[in-house]
């Protein structure tokens, strides 16, 4: 399988290759040069299989991996999961239904991709005996994760860069409690869409780029949205899919997550409509209302992980719109860039509109949602997935509804308390997490600053 930028111009490479680059070299993301297909039979007969199982029929034909090797990475990577389903499917209401995955390592979904990369970035550097330097931006959830995939590992620094003051205290605590000399928490001023562009200005500093053998963990990484794509078919096959369509809806910031399900869509999957479900930082369904996608400033939330304007997986999501024409993404990410904004074709915006579907949740909505789904069915929604139940429904249909519940409530107590007034209590093994000392680095907004301090600390 061959890896192709969006920008049209860098090296074409293949699953492992494209890995350790992270970010193409001409500021591009890499995806697939086709899209794997499974026929009815082959999604029929995931639905009785364990999730490992399904992880390695769905993942194996992007990788070009053995299937002993990719196997034995998938068992090591799921094995720590709080839960033997990994994502458990519950229902809310008729023909509503709730994908848990929060039940990896640091309670949320980006513990199915992290894990699974941990193992993959580990399993390439043992082979080639070279070492790697990851920096990642998080608004709190990829960072957590990361530090937990990449703790202790001797071939590997990693640096997570997150927004001072903008991350939970659970997420936060979660990055800057882990003792281990190869992980940095980097406590930026700014926000979220700051860290973000940090770690692009880093990979198209060709030079520095080299100098360290940096690579990255957030969702430009294919590897991270090739890993989200499993949970899509288990969620689906286990309500009747291929013989009955579903929608699902997505909690989205960066539309790492969403563009998994339009991967699985297109390998087969009968998903009708992927539902973006944005808070208050509504740029992508502005988007799919205008056809305009224009910046306005991003502001806090309730749901911080989710308080993003730069949605840097869209251009993956533009980049298939426009029959994969490198030249007129590139010119769209320079006008965003530069005005802060760019128009879509209206050929683009039809077919955009034709896979995925858009809705916003206020902050009151958010919490009177947490509050309601309490009252009515015991179930405790994070407010990320608060967000995308209220969205998801706006769309119920007589088709099945699947929302993503993408974090554990207890990652997100003040807002949780204050909708249903219960204190949503972490599990037993990180009870101790605010007993523990904190270690993180302020850092200034600042390109080259950060390089020296990166580099400093090689
Ligand atoms: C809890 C939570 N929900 C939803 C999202 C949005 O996911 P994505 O960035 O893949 O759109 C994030 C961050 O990525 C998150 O941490
Ligand atoms: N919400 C994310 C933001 C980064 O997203 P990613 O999927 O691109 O890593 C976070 O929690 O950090």
């Amino acid at each position: 399988m061959q890896y192709h930028s969006t920008r049209g111009t860098a090296p074409v490479l293949d699953f492992e290759g494209a890995m350790l680059a992270g970010l193409a070299r001409d500021g591009g993301l890499y995806v697939p040069g086709e899209i794997p297909q499974m026929s009815r039979e082959d999604i029929a007969a995931l639905a009785t299989l364990p999730y490992e199982e399904i992880a390695l029929r769905v993942m194996l034909p992007f990788t070009g991996m053995s299937e002993e090797r990719l196997g034995d990475l998938i068992a090591k990577a799921y094995g720590g999961f709080g839960h033997t389903a990994r994502a458990p499917l519950v229902q809310l209401s008729q023909g509503h239904f709730l994908l848990e995955l929060f039940h990896g390592p640091t309670l949320a979904f980006k513990d199915f991709a992290m894990q699974l990369i941990g193992q993959l970035f580990q399993d390439a550097m043992s082979r080639r005996g070279d070492r790697i330097t990851i920096v990642g931006a998080t608004s709190g959830d990829t960072g957590s994760a990361a530090i937990e995939a990449f703790r202790g590992l001797d071939a590997v620094e990693c640096f997570i860069l997150f927004p001072h003051g903008r991350v939970s205290d659970v997420q936060r605590r979660q990055m800057t409690t882990p003792v281990e000399e190869n992980v940095h928490a980097l406590a930026l001023d700014g926000h979220f869409d700051d860290c973000q562009a940090a770690v692009k200005d880093m990979f198209n500093d060709h030079a520095f780029r080299d100098r360290v053998g940096l690579t990255a963990v957030n969702s430009i990484n294919w590897a991270r949205v090739l890993a989200q794509v499993v949970y899509f078919f288990s969620a689906a096959t286990s309500l009747g899919a291929p013989h009955r369509e579903v929608d699902v809806t997505v909690p989205t910031g960066n539309f790492g997550d969403i563009f998994a399900g339009y991967i699985a869509r297109s390998m087969g999957l009968p998903i009708r409509r992927l539902i973006i479900a944005t808070n208050s930082n509504d740029i992508l369904h502005r988007t799919f209302e205008t056809g305009d996608h224009r910046k306005e400033g991003v502001q806090p939330t309730i749901s911080p992980s989710m308080d993003i304007e730069v949605s840097s997986n869209f251009e993956r999501a533009l980049f298939m719109a426009h029959d994969r024409d490198g030249a007129a993404v590139t010119r769209m990410m320079a006008e965003l860039k530069a005005q802060g904004g760019f128009t879509i074709s209206d050929n683009a915006m039809a077919e955009l509109r034709s896979i995925y579907g858009s809705g916003r949740a206020s902050e009151d909505e958010t919490m009177a949602t947490i509050r309601r789904l309490h009252e009515t069915t015991g179930e405790i929604l994070c407010p990320h997935s608060a967000v995308g139940v209220k969205v998801a429904e706006e769309h119920l249909s007589d088709c099945p509804m699947i929302t993503l519940a993408t974090a554990h409530p207890a990652k997100f107590p003040d807002a949780v308390t204050e909708a249903t007034g219960l204190h949503p209590a972490l599990p037993e093994r990180m009870v101790d997490l605010f007993d523990r000392p904190e270690r993180q680095t302020r850092v200034a907004n600042d390109l080259d600053a950060l390089k020296t301090l990166i580099e400093g600390r090689l």
